[in-house]
């Protein structure tokens, strides 16, 4: 339609419409009636306002314009910034940090999380076990169904700002674009923070305080890792964060006290700075390493994880007899550890190291334990799997890291090669053992024995079967002090007796301190009902073992039968299959030298070969050519 004829018909008085108008109407169709509508009913007259308008947009595109590459070379030249990306720990820190300023608590765009790391969980594991009660920003309780879920607020994707030490900082979340685009959008997050000023001093100065802020926060934990396999690192196993647990003290470890001491006295002497300067002076590796030995169940994890926490060092584990543990990825995973840590190889006699240096693919060590489990027949040394040579130049090769100390744990230390537990790579064994009658009481005691926050539910379990008085309500003044004082006395007094009397009862050098424990457990609120139950509970066990060593005896046997009757079946494919290739061979050279004759035109009679097979193929082979011959010959008649 035209415009033109339209705009007259708007102005039926004979007005000559504002040519200004007639090409906004022609860009905006509709804008000259809206502007008479505005004109007519509230008395604005637009025309007054268009170069107004028009003075402002421009004014936003000019600013628009300028004002990116202005920003941009403020931030270049005026400002001090860092980065932190997801795949270091420096994220979890900031993130901690950036949790607990007013600013995140505010923001009107945020994101909540459960996890305050649950962003890198790809790298820490999700840690799902880390959420700290008193960390969370909302009051979390825990009733019977678990502690509710505590919720930790981080401002969104965008530009935020606030202020530290007085002066105004930029937050800044967005996603890399240069990562790899298989990477979740999470995983390809980047934090900035920056500053105005040339001097990143102050920037310095926050990552330090999120740096104290999150070792507080794990200063009574004990952080342990994993080895993991490497899906996010091109398939190379890395080191992933699975847990932190309460520092375990070393007085819950039942082991003899001189043990531990000589332990926790060369730890600490190794560990002391003075000791690396001392190893550096002399050329010699600062490297150290101890043997746990000894049946499942009698505290080897637990001392590592002791002694780890004691010294507030991280525990790196690697189980050998897990699936990651190839010679590539072992020698990945000891490169990229810190330079205090401990590692805890677990299961050594497993892996295929159980055959010596001097025999690489001999047959295992005599297993003194004919029921011992057979070692995973996957490692066997073989097609990148771990072999002895292999572990020994991780444990000691120019990659491995210096300043760990490393911890070996082994329930058959007799199939151990010499070289492995030799000084330099082990320098202490210690030897743990089935519970004797002062490990049982020591147990009975530790499951126990009365705390203080704990002492009126004890005194209620012991009190309603010794006839003792009924526990009263706690106040927080002497006189209940000293009656708890009192309580806590007569208890510790009962559970010794009862202790003794329980160890009488659980024959020595049968039973793991972890077995015992799960016997106590069970009546963990009635150490007399445990008492009780002990020698049924030894009868049970003794069953229960007998039985499953018969079954895993048949099991045995069965794999072997398996195997023998494979063996023999594949022999006996291959005897035939050779069989057949000669007969093959022979009967094709047969017809050959058929063929080669019956190209000779003369008929002749076939001749005797020696072999039955050949005897009577070759008349019919003569049959069918007389026939051929013959129908040939009717043929040439017709
Ligand atoms: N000597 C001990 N002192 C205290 N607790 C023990 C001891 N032995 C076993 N336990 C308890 O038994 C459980 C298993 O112990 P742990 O994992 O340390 O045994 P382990 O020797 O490492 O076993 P495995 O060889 O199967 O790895 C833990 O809960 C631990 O508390």
């Amino acid at each position: 339609m035209d415009p033109f004829i339209n705009m007259s018909a708007q102005f039926p008085n004979g007005a000559v419409p504002n040519p200004r108008f007639v090409l906004l109407d022609y860009f905006f169709p509709g804008f000259s009636m809206f502007t008479s509508a505005l004109h007519t009913y509230l008395g604005i007259d637009l025309n007054f306002y268009i170069p107004l308008l028009v003075a402002i947009f421009g004014l936003n595109f000019v600013w628009s314009y300028f004002s990116t590459s202005a920003w941009a070379w403020i931030d270049e030249y005026l400002m001090s910034s860092f980065r932190v990306r997801t795949d270091d720990e420096i994220y979890n820190m900031l993130m901690l940090w950036i949790s607990r300023q007013k600013f995140s608590q505010n923001s009107r765009r945020f994101l909540v999380n459960t996890d305050l790391y649950s962003r890198s969980s790809y790298i820490w594991g999700g840690s799902n076990d880390d959420s700290d009660d008193e960390d969370g920003d909302e009051e979390i309780s825990v009733d019977i169904l678990g502690p509710k879920q505590t919720l930790h607020y981080t401002p969104s994707f965008g530009s935020h700002l606030f202020w530290y030490k007085g002066w105004p900082l930029f937050f800044e979340r967005h996603q890399n674009q240069q990562q790899i685009n298989f990477q979740s959008a999470s995983e390809r997050e980047e934090l900035s923070i920056s500053c105005f000023g040339r001097n990143p001093r102050l920037l310095k100065e926050l990552l330090l305080e999120a740096r104290q802020m999150y070792l507080k926060k794990d200063e009574r934990k004990t952080l342990i890792y994993r080895s993991s396999s490497g899906s996010a690192y091109g398939g190379e196993p890395y080191w992933q964060r699975s847990m932190s647990r309460p520092n375990r003290p070393f007085s819950t470890v039942i082991l003899s006290e001189k043990m531990k001491q000589d332990l926790i006295d060369d730890a600490a002497d190794y560990l002391n700075p003075a000791t690396r300067r001392w190893y550096a002076n002399r050329g010699i590796p600062y490297r150290r390493g101890y043997l746990l030995y000894g049946p499942p169940g009698t505290g080897k994890s637990s001392l590592s994880l002791a002694l780890a926490g004691y010294f507030r060092m991280k525990i790196y584990i690697v189980s050998l007899s897990s699936i990651n543990a190839t010679e590539e990825g072992l020698t990945s995973l000891f490169s990229n550890l810190p330079t205090r840590c401990l590692v805890l190889l677990e299961d050594i006699d497993t892996a295929g190291l159980t055959h010596t240096r001097e025999e690489p693919d001999a047959t295992p060590a005599p297993d003194s334990n004919p029921n011992s489990p057979k070692p995973p027949s996957t490692n066997t040394g073989s097609g990148g799997r771990l072999s002895l040579s292999g572990l020994l130049n991780i444990l000691d090769g120019v990659a491995s890291q210096e300043g760990r100390l490393l911890i070996m744990t082994t329930n058959h230390i007799d199939k151990l090669d010499k070289a492995l537990i030799r000084p330099g790579r082990v320098d202490m064994i210690v030897p743990f053992s089935l519970a004797d009658k002062t490990m049982t009481e020591s147990i009975f005691r530790a499951i126990y024995a009365p705390f203080e926050s704990e002492i009126s539910a004890t005194e209620l379990a012991l009190g309603s079967k010794s006839g003792t008085s009924t526990p009263k309500r706690i106040e927080p003044d002497e006189e209940a002090k000293e009656r708890w004082a009192r309580q806590h006395a007569e208890i510790s007094q009962r559970i010794e007796v009862l202790s003794v009397q329980f160890s009488a009862k659980i024959p020595e050098h049968e039973f793991s301190p972890a077995e015992i424990q799960g016997l106590l457990l069970k009546h963990k609120r009635s150490p007399d009902d445990a008492l009780e139950a002990a020698d049924d509970w030894v009868i049970q066990t003794r069953k229960d073992k007998k039985e499953k060593e018969v079954q895993e005896a048949e099991k045995r046997r069965k794999e072997q039968e398996e195997e023998e009757k494979k063996a023999k079946a594949e022999e006996e494919q291959k005897k035939k299959e050779s069989e057949g290739n000669t007969a093959k061979t022979e009967g094709v050279d047969q017809k050959k030298s058929a063929e080669t004759k019956s190209a000779d035109d003369t008929p002749k009679e076939p001749q005797s070969t020696g072999e039955g097979e050949v005897k009577a193929e070759t008349p019919e082979v003569a049959k069918d050519e007389k026939k051929n011959t013959a129908s040939d010959s009717e043929y040439e008649r017709v």
